[in-house]
């Protein structure tokens, strides 16, 4: 996992980025930074705005406000040179079926200065595809022609990579392989900006991320800062039930979800308490000063269930439940 570093070279710097159609606002304003070697995931629901801002990263469309660079150029003032540092592959990469891979590869060097038949040689060893690259893309599956279309993204020797939902269609195999390899390709050096509506993918694949709601970026860091520092749910077990909520009621930064005194807090013929519990919601720091206090207090405690959030819940309590793909 990267470590946010202020020495580290940013590589796309987006500030307080707008944009207007018709109408409407649909980007409000976002900023964000993805540093060098990064995996950096922008994620949120469809319709949140993470293809328009894609479609202004790569200068296809004007910011109405706010600016861009790339490897500290402007991607529309210095259009040729910022982008000269970008792949991009926004949803499926646009290939020629009855060519071969290594021909697709031949058709789009010619449109870029420079790209030698050595380089298509290393794109092709970089993505792996040695053994297929002389048949037809028509027999590829669709993972070997996302691996082709990334090959294509590389030939100009990009900084940055930017993928828009990389894994659609593809089966859990090719997710996983798709993973490791965009991991490879961060391991070189290369920015990876993914894009994607699945949380769990994010989860697994991404260093840093923005979430983005209603064209807003609600939050970026890292994945599991975000994940540390958000609340956690405890079940607290604790007998006498009314003294322990009253011990958990003096803090403001608990939220208590549930109570559940079971049969009051009596004891079952055998000497056991009954499951008295109290469900909350409590950032995991403050577990053990809450759990002081409640011995203090003369409570017994006979558990402590806690369940830490998962990036959908992060999500989800961030978006206030917004549906998700
Ligand atoms: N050309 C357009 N004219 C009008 N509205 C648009 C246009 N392009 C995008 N929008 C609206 O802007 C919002 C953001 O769309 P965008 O495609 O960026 O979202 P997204 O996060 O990429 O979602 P998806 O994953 O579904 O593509 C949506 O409400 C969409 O309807």
């Amino acid at each position: 996992m990267l470590v946010k570093d202020d020495r580290r070279e940013t590589v796309l710097s987006v500030n307080n980025v707008k944009k207007t159609i018709g109408n409407r606002l649909i980007i409000k304003g976002i900023s964000f930074e993805v540093y060098a070697g990064e995996i950096f995931g922008f994620l949120g629901p469809n319709g949140s705005g993470k293809t328009t801002t894609i479609r202004m990263l790569v200068d296809l469309i004007k910011p109405t406000g706010g600016s861009i660079t790339i490897c500290g150029q402007d991607v529309h003032k210095e259009h040729n040179e910022a982008l000269r540092h970008v792949g991009c592959i926004v949803e499926n990469p646009e290939l020629y079926p009855y060519l071969s891979g290594w021909e697709n590869l031949e058709q789009f060097a010619r449109m870029l200065p420079g790209v030698s038949e050595e380089r298509i040689r290393e794109v092709v060893d970089i993505v792996g595809m040695d053994q297929r690259i002389h048949d037809r893309v028509k027999t590829y599956s669709l993972g070997m022609r996302q691996r082709l279309g990334i090959a294509q993204a590389l030939l100009n020797r990009p900084k940055l990579l930017i993928l828009d939902e990389p894994t659609n269609g593809l089966d859990p195999q090719g997710i996983k392989e798709l993973r490791e390899f965009i991991r490879q390709l961060a391991d070189t050096g290369l920015s990876l900006f993914v894009s994607s509506h699945l949380l769990s993918e994010i989860q697994q694949m991404c260093d840093r991320v923005a979430i983005i709601s209603h064209g807003e970026v609600i939050k970026v860091g890292e994945v599991g800062a975000l994940i540390d520092e958000s609340a956690s749910t405890v079940v607290w077990k604790a007998v006498p039930l009314t003294a322990a909520l009253e011990v958990l009621g003096r803090h403001n930064a608990i939220e208590i979800v549930e109570t559940d005194a079971g049969s009051g807090d009596q004891q079952d013929s055998n000497g056991k308490p009954y499951e008295a519990f109290i469900v909350t919601r409590v950032s995991p720091a403050a577990i053990p000063e809450l759990t002081r206090q409640l011995v203090e207090a003369g409570i017994s405690l006979y558990g402590i269930e806690i369940k830490h959030p998962t990036l959908e819940d992060l999500f989800l309590e961030l978006t206030e439940g917004e549906r998700i793909g």
